[in-house]
């Protein structure tokens, strides 16, 4: 890895309107370093300034940043960047300045220079640009396009945890190359036509943007291998989170399957808003050695956006929390006329439990739930009415935690604790983006305090009443639900609260005991919910006293007792 790299002068952060209109209210920003740590661990900043900016009205709130900052037509003439990219970016896009990681990333990466680099800068500032641009300029560059290879040859591979992140960052890079008609951005997503995808691959591809496992498949075809043959440029978009456990095998059998970089001359980049040390000691998989780890984080500061206020309401009981959702909601309701909120919840069918009660509540805007239960055309369908939506509130899970940018989220709400820290900050990253304004509402009970006190210690939370007066309508409306959704949402915060028994300090039957309170008055279910033998198995919790086990279903006896069950999110 790199020596810290310093530069001689302040840049400010921020983002420029694009449309100019007057300055409504100034905040500050978060802080901005120009050198990389040359600890492997942390990010080591030489200035941390702290600047004024100003919030811009309109649909997209922005913010401005002083004249003196790093602009994009300050690239022409530079022959770093094609003058049509540029056009794109300032008359099509209506970005005239660069963000913090932007200009901090974007001669390194460019060619000539081209360098391998760990990047790390918060959520919602412009990350996906940052990687986009050199690496379209290296395709622009060495001219891979069909018509001269004869058959297609991918120049640019970025690989994202989430289908919907992947989709947008293909939008992204389309919407770059708009100028071009000889390029093509084409996707390998799940859930979706597999023959489909291959054939538009085939046909012509100069940008891949896939999830590992879709990827993996089209990889055993030899023809789509081949269009690998000369890669260029590899990135790994929430990087963290591809090289944490679950998706590290994919991603070493992908690269195992890509031509030798230094052959090539393949270029790697990972970026996330959070960089834990697992990402160091995985980075040799896509960098090289040597590589620059650039982070516009200074170090020991917490990775939100220090503008964003960060409410903690604090409920007695599990079974409270549902109604200090809908307390949030309302009070949200009476500070402005159109709201966009976000709910996460810790598991599938705890989001369709709180998307259940908001949307039985006639005061509520439109609601809809998105977790990986969901089909993925309904997924695109929800994704995409959300992200036009004016007003409307999103239940879901960590599927969209990471990367996904809808424009004006005022509010996202963490209900319960999350699954670690950083799935905390990539949640709040929903809102505040790109120099917006948003707050962050974390849910929890007495018995999750730990959580804010000690797994995000870094963050000041601004304590909150809850406003449980929506306890009976609750339990009205969970009352009528359908007993085997209940005893599914039982299960399922079983098995999420199981993962965090350490940090409670329970035992099994302490865990227990607290659902079955939880299934009693928060799920009004008359009886504690059966669970078969299996599942009980399968979650540990064989001979937990509470429990009431029934012996498993016939299907469950072959073998597919529990398909489709467990805690996907
Ligand atoms: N230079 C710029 N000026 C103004 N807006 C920009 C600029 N660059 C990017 N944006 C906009 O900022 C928003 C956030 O960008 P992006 O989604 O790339 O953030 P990110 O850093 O990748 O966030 P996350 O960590 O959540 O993935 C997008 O709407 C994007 O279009």
């Amino acid at each position: 890895m790199d020596q810290p790299r310093h530069s001689n002068h302040h840049r400010r952060r921020g983002f420029r309107g694009k449309n100019n209109t007057r300055p409504r209210r100034a905040r500050t920003d978060e802080s901005r370093t120009d050198a990389a740590s040359s600890q492997t661990t942390a990010a080591a900043p030489r200035q941390a300034q702290q600047e004024e900016d100003t919030v811009m009205t309109g649909a997209t709130p922005e913010v401005t940043v002083p004249l003196d900052d790093a602009k994009f037509s300050d690239l022409k003439g530079s022959n770093l960047v094609h003058p049509t990219l540029i056009e794109t970016i300032t008359n099509d896009l209506n970005f005239s300045h660069m963000t913090p990681v932007q200009a901090a990333t974007l001669h390194d990466l460019l060619p000539p220079s081209r360098s391998d680099c760990l990047v790390q800068a918060k959520t919602g500032t412009g990350k996906t640009l940052a990687f986009l641009l050199p690496a379209l300029q290296t395709l622009i560059t060495n001219h891979r396009n069909q018509a001269e290879r004869g058959s297609p040859a991918v120049s640019l591979l970025v690989i994202s945890p989430t289908r919907e992140l992947a989709m947008q960052i293909a939008t992204e890079a389309t919407n770059l190359l708009q100028r071009f008609s000889n390029f093509h951005v084409r996707l390998a997503i799940g859930g979706t036509n597999k023959d489909q995808e291959e054939r538009r691959i085939l046909q012509s591809c100069n940008v891949l943007v896939a999830t590992p496992g879709r990827l993996l498949d089209h990889m055993a075809n030899e023809d789509v291998l081949y269009t690998f043959r000369s890669l260029e440029t590899l990135v790994l978009d929430e990087a963290d989170r591809l090289l944490d456990m679950g998706f590290s095998k994919a991603l070493r059998e992908i690269v195992s399957k890509l031509p030798n970089k230094k052959e090539v001359n393949r270029q790697g980049m990972l970026f996330s808003a959070t960089i834990a040390q697992h990402v160091h000691q995985a980075a040799d998989l896509v960098l090289s050695p040597g590589y620059k780890f650039i982070s516009t984080v200074p170090a020991g500061e917490a990775n939100t956006h220090q503008r964003v206020p960060q409410l903690l309401i604090k409920v007695d009981k599990f079974s409270s929390v549902g109604a200090a959702v809908v307390g949030c909601i309302r009070e949200e309701a009476k500070q402005h006329q159109d709201f966009k909120v976000i709910i996460f919840a810790p598991t599938a069918h705890l989001a369709d439990f709180y998307g259940h009660i908001v949307s039985q509540l006639s005061d509520m805007p439109p609601v809809s739930i998105l977790h990986s239960r969901i089909s993925q055309s309904r997924r695109t369908k929800t994704t995409n009415e959300y992200r036009d939506a004016k007003s409307a509130i999103l239940v879901a899970t960590d599927v969209i935690a990471r990367g996904m940018d809808f424009p004006g989220v005022t509010t996202v709400v963490q209900v319960g604790i999350p699954s670690d820290k950083e799935s905390y900050i990539h949640r709040l990253g929903r809102t505040a983006r790109a120099g917006a304004e948003g707050r962050g509402i974390f849910i929890v009970t007495e018995a999750e305090s730990w959580f804010p006190r000690w797994t995000l210690k870094e963050i000041t939370f601004i304590p909150h009443p809850a406003d449980v007066s929506a306890l009976a309508e609750v339990e009205a409306i969970a009352t009528v639900m359908d007993e085997t959704d209940r005893a599914r949402i039982y299960q399922a915060w079983l098995g999420y609260y199981k993962n965090h028994l350490k940090g409670f300090k329970w035992t099994n039957e302490e865990l227990v005991a607290q659902g079955n309170t939880f299934a009693h008055e928060g799920l009004a279910c008359p009886e504690t919910p059966p669970i078969a033998k299996s599942t009980v198995g399968k979650m540990g919790l064989k001979g937990t006293r509470g429990l009431v086990v029934v012996p498993d279903p016939p299907r469950a006896r072959s073998g597919r007792a529990t398909r489709g069950r467990g805690n996907r999110s």
